[in-house]
């Protein structure tokens, strides 16, 4: 999975060059001036940042971590403005009814698919049905991994759960076409890739990421609405997602294709981003972690005891044989794997857009209009909370220690207050069913790219809005005897 830091100068296209070079210029200026602009804001209260404000935001949306740590050290930890946003308590944040969500996201998404107000929750029983092909879906994915060689947890898991997503969001006719999947994957990299700072900060300036953008949108919806129009003109109706959307819409007097659409694809974006680079990260430091890893492997071989079928099945069949509820109430392990490992990911920013009247906030005033951005990582990486905070230790959840609960709010992973994670549950249940297929079907270790065994733990590369790393590959040592 490449990055999506902006790519202007390496690029060197005529554009790009010249936004480089005003760069430039503006950077001089801003090192000038720096010192004059830093200082309260009269009206508000709240410090403002100074320097120009094009490069405070350009450093928010390309070394975001950095800049956000800087500032609140230059601020003494204290709310702080630049232009585009302020800083604010966790607690308001969280729970203000007038600070919204997808009108905060927008500034980031510029303009894209946006996140839909879905409850998969609700699906009932379709999820039964829909099991046996997830299970499947990763069982044919992971068969052309092994038993031995290396795998990339940021490519090839990344692809894995982009296909099962697409299972659960859309309709069988496309997910079971391989070559329709990839295409769609290389649509929604491209989008992916070309959110950068210049496409956000400068939407009117006709850049090469600009332009992949537009193109890359059209044609996902282009195609999404083809099979949209499958399964509105099929003769007999199944549970696959766009059906239940549609029978959905026709009860509540009708929709248009292109609402579906919309629903699926931001189904597919709030999906894959979080899930995907989380189960990549989840096998990284069960990998490193002997301990758990092998607690996580005991605890599978006990869910397929109690609930599989017979061991000479393949393991996807055995695997569909467990209920549903089992993977939801038996694996505290993996519950608690899944929750240490999105402390140490999910450590970025939340943010929000105050739609209605001021907001007061300790002597400062938050103002109609404000973009609002809280840093995760202030709460996730606070020792006094979690003491060792960087490092890897599912054991902190446990009844005695329980380090989540000593502060309010003191675990985002899944959000809190008014925006809880619409999607929690089937992600959860969507990295259970990678993981325990990887325990259950591999065994392996995390490599590095000349395929040394790594010394340390990795760490997450916080500026890196996807999470990812390129330098760290999985060495399936062949297949593991629980399969
Ligand atoms: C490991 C995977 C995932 C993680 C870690 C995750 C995490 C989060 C977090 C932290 C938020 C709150 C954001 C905020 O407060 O600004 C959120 C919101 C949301 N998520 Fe997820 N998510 C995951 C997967 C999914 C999936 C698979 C779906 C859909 C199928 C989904 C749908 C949503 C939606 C619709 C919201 C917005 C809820 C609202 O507006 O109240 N998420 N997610």
């Amino acid at each position: 999975m490449n990055k999506t830091t902006p790519s202007f100068i390496l690029n060197g296209s005529p554009q790009e060059f010249v936004l480089a070079v005003i760069l430039t210029t503006v950077l001089g200026i801003a090192i000038a001036s720096y010192l004059y602009f830093g200082r309260p804001n009269t009206d508000t209260g709240i410090h403002s940042l100074g320097g120009l404000s094009f490069l405070n935001a350009w450093r928010f949306f390309t070394t975001r971590h950095d800049f956000l740590r800087e500032s609140f050290h230059r601020t003494n930890q204290r709310p702080f403005e630049f232009s585009l946003f302020q800083l604010n308590a966790r607690k308001l944040f969280f729970h203000e009814k007038s600070l919204n969500l997808n009108k905060g996201y927008a500034i980031l998404l510029g303009g894209g698919p946006k996140l839909a107000d879905i409850n998969v929750n609700n699906q009932g029983s379709d999820e039964e049905a829909l099991f046996p092909l997830l299970l499947s879906d990763i069982e044919k994915i992971t068969r052309t991994w092994g038993p031995e060689g290396t795998i990339d947890p940021f490519t090839e898991v990344y692809k894995l759960v982009f296909q099962v997503t697409v299972r659960m969001a859309t309709c069988r006719e496309l997910a079971d076409d391989p070559a329709e999947v990839s295409q769609l994957f290389d649509l929604y990299s491209t989008l992916e890739k070309s959110s950068t700072a210049a496409a956000l900060l400068l939407p009117w300036f006709p850049s090469p990421a600009r332009k992949a953008k537009t193109k890359a949108t059209a044609e996902l919806f282009k195609k999404l609405c083809s099979y949209v129009e499958v399964r509105r003109n099929a003769t007999v109706p199944s549970n696959d997602a766009i059906d239940v959307l549609l029978a959905q819409f026709i009860l509540a007097e009708g929709v248009s294709t292109n609402t579906i659409v919309g629903f699926v694809l931001s189904t597919i974006f709030a999906g894959v981003v979080n899930s995907g680079m989380s189960v990549g990260w989840a096998l990284i430091y069960l990998g490193m972690n002997a301990v758990w890893k092998a607690k996580a492997t005991a605890e599978v071989r006990a869910l397929l005891s109690r609930h599989g079928t017979s061991p000479s099945d393949p393991l996807h069949k055995q695997f569909a044989s467990i209920p549903v509820s089992a993977w939801d109430e038996e694996m505290p392990v993996a519950d608690a794997v899944i929750r240490e490992t999105l402390r140490l990911a999910m450590s970025g920013l939340a943010i929000r857009r105050n739609l209605e009247n001021d907001i007061a906030l300790g002597g400062h005033t938050v103002a109609r209009g404000d973009f609002l951005t809280y840093w995760v990582s202030e709460i996730h990486f606070d020792p006094s909370v979690y003491p060792d905070p960087f490092s890897f230790d599912p054991g902190r959840y446990d009844v005695g220690r329980e380090e989540d609960k000593r502060v309010p709010l003191a675990y985002l992973g899944w959000g809190a207050g008014r925006h809880v994670c619409a999607g929690m549950r089937l992600a959860k249940l969507e990295m259970k069913l990678v993981t325990a297929l990887f325990l259950a079907g591999f065994e392996y270790e995390p490599v590095d790219g000349k395929g040394q065994p790594l010394t340390a733990v990795p760490q997450i590369d916080r500026n890196d809005i996807q999470r990812v790393r390129g330098d760290i590959v999985l060495n399936l040592v062949g297949d593991n005897d629980a399969a």
